[in-house]
């Protein structure tokens, strides 16, 4: 995409890649939620995707770990072009949270995290019938890994907790931890701190470059653009499906096209903003014909001194509807 600006910091813009998507498509019926998105994760990086509310962001994650089968394009991990089938990319490496939590609230902390651990784990249902030795062992290593990661987050001295009492921000940090227990090389954080209050907010920017430390690059979609911008390397802006900008936060930050998507003016060349212009101009057509018919109808039928009534109306409420309504949208 020719309005791409790319900047990556000199150390991460070299290191190998990662996660490789190219002309990721997904269209449901005739709605296109991602269109032709390009994205690079590099070794060493923590990269951000920010966008509107129903930019993409979420269906974009679904086509990378396999959830969604891209309408196009392909995604690679490692150099290796990945099946789109979640287990199989959880096991290629890339691991994942939700935007809303999915944990099994009735477990304990530990055999959440636990579960998260199977792809690693090479025992089959004969060893675990039978309770050999080689499947003690296994156990042992999975238990010791997983109280490592239980301490790693912070959430060691809650280990036998059920998972559905712990409070909002630790169930978050449960669920990274749980995601961290397949060993991946690539995590994929969606919402991390949504429902968050400061204090944790910045519990989790600390653990996520913690994370990055442990050699794990990092993307992560966010609201919260303090956050992002403290936190990434670099950052892409998903506006209507496609991809607007990509850059350093200072970059991303000083786009003026990020602040008119966020803001919710229209400018030349921006995706959508044809589209936007058509309906507009449809709107504004709908309500001239309603703003004239009611005098016609008025003139034909009604008695003359209840005309003046019927055409005032009309005429301004589809435009103060339209307002409304692009104010609510970009609230969020
Ligand atoms: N399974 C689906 N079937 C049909 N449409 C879908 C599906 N999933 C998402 N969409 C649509 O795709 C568009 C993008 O949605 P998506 O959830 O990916 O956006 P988002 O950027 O993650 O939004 P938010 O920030 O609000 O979470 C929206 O118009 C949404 O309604």
């Amino acid at each position: 995409m020719t309005t791409t600006t790319e900047t990556g910091t000199e150390t991460t813009a070299t290191a190998a890649a990662v996660l490789e998507a190219r002309g990721v498509t997904m269209r449901f019926g005739g709605l296109t939620a991602v269109r032709d998105v390009d994205l690079t994760v590099r070794q060493g990086e923590i990269v951000g995707l920010i966008g509107p509310n129903g930019a993409g962001k979420t269906t974009f994650f679904n086509c990378l770990t396999g959830l969604y089968v891209p309408t196009e394009g392909q995604v690679s991990y490692k150099g290796t072009v990945l099946p789109p089938k979640p287990h199989l990319v959880t096991q290629a490496g890339i691991a994942r949270t939700f935007q809303n939590i999915r944990l099994f609230s009735n477990m304990t902390v530990l055999e959440n995290v636990l579960v998260g651990r199977h792809t690693r784990t090479k025992e089959g249902l004969w060893s675990a019938l039978v309770r050999g030795p080689g499947f003690k062992r296994a156990e042992a290593a999975s238990r010791a890994r997983a109280m490592e990661l239980l301490e790693f987050v912070g959430l060691a001295a809650k280990a036998e907790h059920l998972a559905r009492n712990l409070p909002y921000g630790e169930q978050r940090k449960l669920e990274i931890a749980r995601a961290l227990a397949s060993d991946p090389g690539l995590l994929l954080l969606d919402e991390p701190t949504a429902g968050m209050n400061q204090a944790e907010t910045r519990t989790t920017e600390e653990l996520v470059f913690a994370i990055r430390d442990l050699g794990i690059a990092v993307l992560v979609i966010e609201h919260d653009m303090k956050f992002i911008f403290n936190l990434c390397d670099r950052v892409a802006v998903l506006v209507q499906g496609e991809k607007l900008v990509e850059g350093t936060s200072e970059v991303v930050q000083g786009d003026e096209r990020v602040v008119a998507a966020y803001l919710g003016t229209p400018f030349e060349g921006a995706p959508g903003a044809e589209e936007a212009a058509e309906v507009e101009a449809a709107e504004a057509h709908a309500a001239e014909a309603e703003a004239t018919e009611p005098e016609a109808e008025a003139s034909e039928d009604a008695p003359a001194d209840e005309a003046p009534a019927a055409d005032a109306a009309p005429a301004e409420t589809p435009a103060s509807e339209g307002a409304d309504s692009t104010t609510e949208g970009d609230s969020k």
